[in-house]
Protein backbone atom coordinates (compact mmCIF):
# COMPACT_ATOMS: atom_id res chain seq x y z
CA UNK A 1 0.00 0.00 0.00
CA UNK A 2 2.15 2.96 -1.24
CA UNK A 3 1.28 6.29 0.31
CA UNK A 4 1.98 8.05 -2.99
CA UNK A 5 0.20 7.42 -6.27
CA UNK A 6 2.66 5.78 -8.74
CA UNK A 7 1.59 7.81 -11.46
CA UNK A 8 -0.13 11.64 -12.03
CA UNK A 9 -2.01 11.91 -15.58
CA UNK A 10 -2.80 15.50 -15.82
CA UNK A 11 -5.39 16.15 -18.77
CA UNK A 12 -5.33 19.57 -20.16
CA UNK A 13 -8.12 21.18 -22.61
CA UNK A 14 -5.76 23.46 -24.73
CA UNK A 15 -8.84 25.64 -25.67
CA UNK A 16 -7.28 28.70 -24.18
CA UNK A 17 -3.59 27.76 -24.13
CA UNK A 18 -2.51 30.77 -22.76
CA UNK A 19 -4.42 30.00 -19.64
CA UNK A 20 -3.86 25.77 -20.00
CA UNK A 21 0.08 26.19 -20.20
CA UNK A 22 0.14 27.82 -16.49
CA UNK A 23 -2.06 26.05 -15.43
CA UNK A 24 -0.37 22.48 -16.36
CA UNK A 25 2.90 24.05 -15.04
CA UNK A 26 1.56 24.61 -11.56
CA UNK A 27 -0.29 20.99 -11.59
CA UNK A 28 3.24 19.72 -12.47
CA UNK A 29 4.79 21.96 -9.96
CA UNK A 30 2.80 21.02 -7.28
CA UNK A 31 2.75 16.68 -8.02
CA UNK A 32 6.56 17.07 -7.53
CA UNK A 33 6.47 18.87 -4.41
CA UNK A 34 4.35 16.54 -3.25
CA UNK A 35 6.93 13.87 -3.96
CA UNK A 36 5.58 12.53 -7.73
CA UNK A 37 8.05 11.45 -9.74
CA UNK A 38 6.12 10.23 -12.60
CA UNK A 39 3.73 12.82 -13.97
CA UNK A 40 1.87 12.71 -17.56
CA UNK A 41 0.76 15.20 -19.64
CA UNK A 42 -1.65 14.61 -21.72
CA UNK A 43 -3.26 18.02 -24.16
CA UNK A 44 -6.93 17.25 -25.35
CA UNK A 45 -8.63 19.64 -27.92
CA UNK A 46 -10.83 20.78 -25.16
CA UNK A 47 -12.36 19.99 -21.77
CA UNK A 48 -15.23 18.31 -24.30
CA UNK A 49 -12.63 15.53 -24.95
CA UNK A 50 -10.96 15.47 -20.81
CA UNK A 51 -13.63 12.48 -19.51
CA UNK A 52 -12.49 9.57 -22.48
CA UNK A 53 -8.85 10.28 -22.05
CA UNK A 54 -9.56 9.94 -17.89
CA UNK A 55 -11.55 7.00 -18.72
CA UNK A 56 -8.29 5.49 -20.58
CA UNK A 57 -5.94 6.62 -18.18
CA UNK A 58 -8.03 5.50 -14.93
CA UNK A 59 -8.01 2.07 -16.17
CA UNK A 60 -4.51 1.85 -16.35
CA UNK A 61 -3.31 0.30 -12.80
CA UNK A 62 -0.30 2.56 -12.39
CA UNK A 63 -2.21 5.57 -13.03
CA UNK A 64 -3.26 6.60 -9.61
CA UNK A 65 -4.35 9.75 -10.20
CA UNK A 66 -6.21 12.05 -12.82
CA UNK A 67 -6.03 15.42 -12.84
CA UNK A 68 -8.15 17.63 -15.50
CA UNK A 69 -7.51 21.60 -16.09
CA UNK A 70 -9.63 23.60 -18.21
CA UNK A 71 -11.00 26.75 -18.92
CA UNK A 72 -14.89 27.07 -20.04
CA UNK A 73 -15.07 31.05 -21.34
CA UNK A 74 -17.78 32.78 -20.89
CA UNK A 75 -20.04 32.90 -24.36
CA UNK A 76 -23.37 34.31 -25.61
CA UNK A 77 -24.93 31.17 -25.24
CA UNK A 78 -25.54 28.16 -22.54
CA UNK A 79 -23.26 25.86 -24.62
CA UNK A 80 -20.67 26.48 -21.59
CA UNK A 81 -22.85 26.00 -19.33
CA UNK A 82 -23.91 22.84 -20.75
CA UNK A 83 -20.35 21.37 -21.19
CA UNK A 84 -19.90 22.31 -17.56
CA UNK A 85 -22.26 20.12 -16.17
CA UNK A 86 -21.68 17.31 -18.65
CA UNK A 87 -17.81 17.26 -17.90
CA UNK A 88 -17.99 17.28 -14.19
CA UNK A 89 -20.41 15.01 -13.99
CA UNK A 90 -18.21 12.90 -15.75
CA UNK A 91 -15.56 12.84 -14.32
CA UNK A 92 -17.60 12.30 -10.98
CA UNK A 93 -18.96 9.72 -11.88
CA UNK A 94 -15.52 8.12 -12.97
CA UNK A 95 -13.67 8.49 -9.54
CA UNK A 96 -16.64 6.35 -8.49
CA UNK A 97 -16.26 4.08 -11.13
CA UNK A 98 -12.58 3.36 -11.01
CA UNK A 99 -12.32 4.26 -7.15
CA UNK A 100 -9.49 6.36 -7.72
CA UNK A 101 -9.51 10.29 -7.06
CA UNK A 102 -9.96 12.99 -9.92
CA UNK A 103 -8.79 16.50 -9.07
CA UNK A 104 -11.09 18.81 -10.92
CA UNK A 105 -9.67 22.45 -11.84
CA UNK A 106 -11.71 23.40 -14.51
CA UNK A 107 -12.47 27.54 -14.37
CA UNK A 108 -15.91 28.40 -15.54
CA UNK A 109 -18.25 28.31 -16.79
CA UNK A 110 -19.22 31.31 -17.97
CA UNK A 111 -15.46 33.01 -16.73
CA UNK A 112 -13.85 35.96 -18.25
CA UNK A 113 -10.40 36.23 -19.46
CA UNK A 114 -10.00 38.24 -16.09
CA UNK A 115 -11.65 36.07 -13.85
CA UNK A 116 -9.59 32.90 -15.38
CA UNK A 117 -6.10 35.01 -14.76
CA UNK A 118 -6.73 35.40 -11.41
CA UNK A 119 -7.83 31.81 -11.10
CA UNK A 120 -5.46 29.22 -12.95
CA UNK A 121 -2.64 28.87 -10.32
CA UNK A 122 -5.25 27.97 -7.44
CA UNK A 123 -6.94 25.89 -9.54
CA UNK A 124 -4.03 23.80 -10.62
CA UNK A 125 -2.72 23.38 -7.41
CA UNK A 126 -6.33 22.51 -5.58
CA UNK A 127 -6.94 20.09 -8.18
CA UNK A 128 -3.35 18.67 -7.46
CA UNK A 129 -3.52 19.05 -3.99
CA UNK A 130 -7.17 17.87 -3.04
CA UNK A 131 -6.60 14.23 -5.05
CA UNK A 132 -3.52 13.94 -3.23
CA UNK A 133 -5.42 14.14 0.03
CA UNK A 134 -8.53 11.74 -1.60
CA UNK A 135 -5.59 9.04 -2.28
CA UNK A 136 -3.92 9.11 0.91
CA UNK A 137 -7.87 8.70 2.58
CA UNK A 138 -8.66 5.72 0.01
CA UNK A 139 -5.14 3.63 0.80
CA UNK A 140 -6.19 4.69 5.02
CA UNK A 141 -9.50 3.40 4.11
CA UNK A 142 -7.90 -0.12 2.24
CA UNK A 143 -5.62 -0.67 4.98
CA UNK A 144 -8.97 -1.15 7.32
CA UNK A 145 -10.56 -3.21 5.65
N1 LIG B 1 -15.72 26.78 -25.68
C1 LIG B 1 -14.81 25.99 -25.01
C2 LIG B 1 -14.48 24.72 -25.46
N2 LIG B 1 -15.06 24.24 -26.58
C3 LIG B 1 -14.53 23.08 -27.31
C4 LIG B 1 -15.06 21.76 -26.74
O1 LIG B 1 -14.43 21.44 -25.51
C5 LIG B 1 -14.76 20.62 -27.73
O2 LIG B 1 -13.37 20.60 -28.00
C6 LIG B 1 -15.53 20.80 -29.04
O3 LIG B 1 -16.91 20.90 -28.74
C7 LIG B 1 -15.30 19.63 -30.01
O4 LIG B 1 -15.69 18.42 -29.40
N3 LIG B 1 -13.60 23.96 -24.77
C8 LIG B 1 -13.00 24.44 -23.62
O5 LIG B 1 -12.20 23.74 -22.99
N4 LIG B 1 -13.31 25.69 -23.18
C9 LIG B 1 -14.21 26.48 -23.83
O6 LIG B 1 -14.47 27.63 -23.39
C1 LIG C 1 -18.00 28.20 -23.88
C2 LIG C 1 -17.91 28.26 -25.35
O1 LIG C 1 -18.31 27.35 -26.06
C3 LIG C 1 -17.42 29.54 -25.95
O2 LIG C 1 -16.11 29.33 -26.44
C4 LIG C 1 -18.31 30.01 -27.07
O3 LIG C 1 -19.56 30.10 -26.52
P1 LIG C 1 -20.81 30.65 -27.38
O4 LIG C 1 -20.92 29.78 -28.62
O5 LIG C 1 -21.96 30.43 -26.41
O6 LIG C 1 -20.58 32.12 -27.69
Amino acid sequence: MSLLPTRISILAAEFNKSIIDTMISEAQKTAREAGITDIRVIKVAGCYEIPLIAELELSQSDTGIVVALGYIERGETLHGEVMGNVVHQALVQLQLKHRKPVGIGIIGPGATEEQAQARKVDYAQAAVRASLKNWSLLQGSQKKS
